[in-house]
């Protein structure tokens, strides 16, 4: 069986975006030093994408990329109030604090790779000295590992105030007839900004889904007609379960009106606040 690690440029429509391929045993994964961001996976030869990229998908000028695994660090969403409670507000003015933290537009460096007979791995690592909270430098580390499964492990060894997601966009034949289980009953509702509860513990993504569930299980299953989907956990405190349906996609210029569907995401989330180090894994393994 054929394992490498190959520095490529570009990947579908981003052709000048520069990635790394990795292969194992007819699995294949591509990540670009541009965010970490893992862009695809394939899980053996002639296999579909388990992960869904936006053919819309741009990286220049600093944006984001949409699809694939997103890295949120560190901080999840709008910045947590909770993080920037002690910075004074003049200085917070000045301060450019996008959707989802700092390193999913920035370049990281390899600082690792390892090809054995049982697996492939590629770490990379970025260290951030702009954190508004701390003077620290800080390192953070993903390591990305492909065997019978891809397993994402984001890592920071300083105790800080820190969140984090594995903001995973999984390909579904249509997000209408897909379902994610097990979940808490109770979650905070993103779209009516509200607790809810649930009488059941499988969520169906009918209408626009934006929600945080606390205190997830460690592993989940991601079922539709055409695919299903292990996704475990470790290190978290939460998993966001997200499809932003017709309208909200209208309001995205990287998401094709008619993809939307394509889609769903669960993403393995840290969010609370405490300073302590960060560990979060998510392993992701379809059933083939
Ligand atoms: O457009 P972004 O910044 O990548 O975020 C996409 C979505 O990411 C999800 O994690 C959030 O819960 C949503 O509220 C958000 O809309």
């Amino acid at each position: 069986m054929t394992s490498s690690i190959t520095e490529i440029t570009g990947f579908g429509h981003l052709t000048d975006l520069p990635c790394w391929q990795l292969r194992h045993a007819g699995a294949t994964v591509v990540v670009s030093s541009y965010g970490a961001h893992v862009l695809h996976y394939a899980a053996a030869e002639q296999q579909p994408a388990v992960l869904w990229l936006s053919p819309k998908a741009v990286w220049q000028n600093q944006q984001p990329i949409r699809g694939g695994v997103p890295i949120c660090w560190p901080w999840f969403g709008k910045v947590d109030a909770r993080l920037i409670a002690d910075i004074p507000p003049a200085t917070l003015a000045t301060l450019k604090l996008p959707n989802h933290g700092l390193v999913r537009t920035r370049f990281w460096q390899i600082t690792e790779q390892q090809i054995t007979a049982d697996a492939v791995m590629l770490e990379l690592s970025i260290s951030v000295n702009d954190l508004p909270w701390t003077s620290e430098t800080v390192t953070l580390r993903y390591q990305i590992r492909l065997d019978h499964q891809l397993t994402l492990t984001l890592s920071c060894d300083t105790a800080i105030a820190q969140q984090a997601a594995l903001h995973s966009y999984f390909t579904v034949a249509d997000s209408r007839q897909t379902q994610v289980q097990p979940l808490p009953l109770e979650f905070y509702d993103k779209v009516s900004d509200s607790q809810q509860h649930s009488s059941s513990d499988v969520l169906h993504f009918v209408g626009e889904i934006d929600r945080v569930y606390p205190s997830t299980a460690d592993s989940l299953m991601l079922v539709d007609s055409t695919t299903r989907v292990q996704i475990s956990q470790q290190g978290h405190d939460a998993s966001v379960l997200w499809n932003p349906a017709a309208a909200k996609a209208a309001t995205s210029a990287d998401i094709p009106a008619d993809q939307w569907s394509d889609f769903v995401c669960v993403e393995s989330a840290k969010l609370s606040v405490t300073a302590a180090p960060l560990a979060l894994v998510q392993i992701i393994q379809p059933q083939i």
